[in-house]
């Protein structure tokens, strides 16, 4: 029987509810509401498409947000500068760097110069810092996605054998980070995984993606795990986001993979909704820091 499809999509949603209320509580006890600055650098039409949806999310549940479009040749320093004025701006909570930014930008000096109190992405070396130390300020936005679709599914990762494909900043590092924390904010099934990341340099892959109860991939390549480097029973978890010519689609082939999968996500209406409505908490969580 093909497995069950977790759908991202649906446990967003809830999760907006669950947020809107807490913003709206906010909102009566601290009269400013939490404040999302978007930043988006040059053309690319997908960072358009998410940067909206970040926007209408914002709108849907309550917390303002202001945007900062700059041209694909805009320099490091006038980005910079952009920054450090929202970094000074009281009214300003969250600030998002869109990702990737144009080949002239270091993404890296970008992200330094974030305030790690308005660093919503959790992109911020303190923030890394403090997340591997098992004291985390935010969650990462695409990581914590995947954790509430597990938590919010039943499923247990204590104790359960996880493969991470994929070691990015973004996504592999972290996730792999969370699965294998001793506790999590989001409850006692989403950590205590015995966790294997493997990468493009992984020698004999399939042989240990095929020993995973939990896999999740992220490695950025379209329909890369196939149904036979997967265990039968495993929860399969796609986080890629690939745009080919015949569409959108994920890491995973996911029209085999779910013949022998406990449970999948799929691609779009998976993980990518978890992520937006993720940055949504962490604009509440910086308005909250930032009260003190
Ligand atoms: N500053 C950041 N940049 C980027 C991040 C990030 O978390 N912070 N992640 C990705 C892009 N991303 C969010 O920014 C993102 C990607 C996909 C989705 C999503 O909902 N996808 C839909 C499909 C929509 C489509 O592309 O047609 C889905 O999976 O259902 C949301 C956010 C890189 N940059």
């Amino acid at each position: 029987m093909a497995g069950t499809v977790l759908d991202g999509k649906a446990i967003a949603s809830q999760i907006e509810i669950e947020l809107a209320e807490e913003v709206a509580d906010f909102i009566q006890n601290n009269g400013d509401g939490p404040t999302l600055a978007a930043v988006l650098v040059g053309d690319d039409p997908a960072s358009a498409v998410y940067v909206r949806n970040k926007r209408l999310a914002c709108d849907r549940v309550g917390i303002e947000s202001k945007m900062h479009r700059l041209p694909a040749e805009t320099g490091e320093e006038e980005l910079l500068e952009l920054i450090a004025k929202l970094n000074a701006d009281e009214d300003i909570n969250g600030i998002l760097v869109q990702l990737p930014l144009p080949p002239q930008i270091r993404s890296a000096k970008i992200l330094d110069a974030v305030h790690p109190l308005k660093d919503v992405d959790c992109f911020h070396p303190e923030n890394v810092g403090l997340l591997v130390q098992g004291r985390p300020r935010f969650l990462p936005c695409t990581p914590h996605g995947v954790l509430q679709i597990l938590d919010r599914s039943g499923i247990s990762v204590a104790g359960k054998q996880c493969v991470v494909v994929g070691r990015s900043d973004i996504v592999g590092k972290p996730v792999a980070t969370l699965l294998a924390a001793k506790d999590s904010p989001v409850g006692p099934n989403c950590c205590n995984g015995t966790v294997t990341v493997c990468h493009s340099r992984t020698s004999d892959l399939a042989a240990i993606t095929r020993t995973a109860d939990v896999l999740v991939a992220a490695i950025g390549i379209p329909k890369f795990i196939k149904a036979d480097m997967v265990k039968p029973g495993a929860v399969v978890i796609d986080v890629g986001i690939n745009r080919t010519e015949t569409g959108l689609c994920g890491d995973v082939d996911y029209e085999a993979v779910r013949e022998i999968a406990s449970a999948i996500t799929p691609v779009p209406r998976g993980v990518g909704p978890l992520t937006v409505v993720m940055l949504m908490l962490n604009t509440l969580t910086a308005a909250r820091l930032q009260l003190t």
